[in-house]
């Protein structure tokens, strides 16, 4: 399988998701927060009346043939949704939309594999050595289940699900044509680095890309490190890593990816000339703003979806507050600050005044934009409606193509920007008959923002872009 992604809104043709198990239907009130969700979640709700239209859409432009002519009997109660259930006999198998968790059985039915993964599992989950047996007993579907969800047939619950799975862009990224590993800021999402580490290397599907596998090290003092020197541990997600053209990849620096982390990567990626431009974007150090694509995301070329603090208009120093700004600087975790490294040129790096120049700096040297760059912002920039819409994600959208993006339904006041700048806002519920029927095509479509239902899926507290990891897209 060819993988590469060199840009962030070129038409998408492979793409590895995990539809939400029945692992988060398993999260209870204390421990939410400790599992990174916001609230406990219907299951039925957040699959069959949010995700599966999310899966749907995916296949209508990934993968036509397995849904096309399908609709109704998908949706049909008496197949029991089966279509959307990895390991039933009628699941999608999708070799486009490409489920977790149908790699992770894959890979179990190797038997060195099977022990390495029990040990490494039941080794941070500290599990007694008769679970380990048990687990051992498991066939590879079921295993691969537990491992998921935390528990199996006629068993009681062995670990805590990990129901941050659904994030998949967060586990790994695609830059080029290599893979960049993360290394999660949070103990709820070891596990599924451990899960997607073992799938990166040992699945025939990535035989191709072992040598193209970029693993972060700690530092070789970190042991020595008090547990609060969160900049220099080495920890990072792919929802801080941004690759926007060929040459050139952003990295946030964030709650969840470190300076030191970000430090590594660069140096990485130029010295085994996988781009040429790195920009460093570091963040305030804030649940709300965890990764850089909960702050913005690109739409096309020349469109940018941002939170209107971060522009160039409302930055501290532009409206006069220097104070602020230099008390900010002396506090780390709290300011935004922007620099660009270009390989040729490394002791000379370029500083931006504000997100609102960097991106559009891209969008016309890197991506060669001609005219106007437009920057929507969350909530239309209206306050309080811009933070509340960035807190469900109205920054956080997919492309599937330049210009056509997926986001949440709930984000009235986004949407009204979005629409003011000549976007058409379509309902998938009222899509996806028109894409079953011929009456539209995703070809023809431009210019489309496609809302998704959110209301059980918000609370998990990230969006399409999170709950994506582009493994194959068009460049730019
Ligand atoms: N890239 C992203 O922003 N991912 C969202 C992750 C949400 C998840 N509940 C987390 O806190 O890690």
């Amino acid at each position: 399988m060819k993988i590469k992604v060199s840009s962030e809104i070129g038409l998408l043709k492979k793409v590895l998701v995990h539809s939400p198990d029945s692992g988060i239907g398993k999260v209870i009130p204390s421990k939410a927060q400790d599992w990174l969700f916001e609230d406990i979640v219907h299951l039925d709700t957040i699959r069959r009346k949010e995700y599966d239209y999310y899966t749907k859409l995916l296949l209508y432009f990934l993968d036509p043939l397995l849904i096309k002519g399908k609709l109704k009997t998908v949706d049909a109660p008496k197949n029991n949704y089966d279509f959307f259930k990895p390991g039933k006999k009628g699941f999608h198998n999708s070799q486009n939309v490409i489920e977790i968790q149908v790699l992770l059985s894959d890979i179990l039915k190797d038997s060195a594999i099977k022990q390495k993964l029990v040990a490494s599992v039941c080794a941070i989950e500290n599990c007694s050595y008769k679970t380990q047996e048990v687990l051992l007993k498991q066939d590879a579907e079921e295993l691969a289940k537990i491992f998921i969800s935390g528990t199996g047939n006629n068993l009681d619950m062995l670990f805590p699900p990990v129901p941050n799975f659904i994030f998949t862009r967060d586990i790994g990224i695609v830059i080029n044509d290599h893979i960049l590993l993360n290394k999660p800021a949070k103990k709820a999402r070891l596990r599924e680095a451990l899960l997607m580490k073992y799938i990166f290397f040992t699945h025939p599907l990535f035989k191709g890309y072992k040598d193209k596998i970029i693993e972060l090290a700690d530092s070789p003092y970190h042991f020595l490190l008090p547990v609060d020197a969160d900049e220099y541990n080495v920890t990072l997600e792919g929802g801080d890593v941004m690759v926007v053209s060929s040459n050139h990849v952003i990295i946030g620096i964030s709650e969840r990816t470190s300076m030191a982390a970000a430090h590594q990567v660069a140096t990485q990626l130029f010295k085994k000339n996988i781009v040429t431009k790195v920009s460093l974007v570091q963040i305030p150090r804030k649940r709300e703003y965890m990764h850089i694509d909960t702050i913005f995301t690109q739409i096309k070329k020349d469109i940018w979806v941002m939170l209107g603090s971060f522009s160039k208009k409302r930055t501290k120093a532009a409206l006069g507050d220097a104070i602020l700004k230099a008390i900010e600087e002396q506090q780390p975790g709290t300011a935004t600050s922007i620099i660009q490294f270009r390989k040729n040129d490394i002791t000379k790096p370029v500083y931006f005044d504000s997100l609102e120049d960097l991106l559009v700096d891209i969008s016309k040297k890197d991506l060669k934009v001609k005219g106007k760059v437009k920057i929507i912002h969350s909530g239309n920039d209206e306050f309080p409606f811009d933070l509340r819409e960035q807190w469900t994600d109205s920054c956080n959208l997919l492309a599937l193509k330049d210009g056509v993006v997926v986001g949440y339904d709930r984000n009235d006041k986004t949407l009204e920007a979005f629409r003011k700048e000549g976007f058409s806002i379509i309902d998938v519920k009222e899509l996806l008959p028109q894409l079953e029927n011929g009456t539209q095509t995703t070809n023809t479509l431009k210019n489309v923002f496609i809302t998704i239902p959110s209301a059980e899926l918000s609370r998990a507290r990230g969006g399409f872009h999170c709950m994506s990891m582009p493994l194959l897209r068009d460049d730019n």
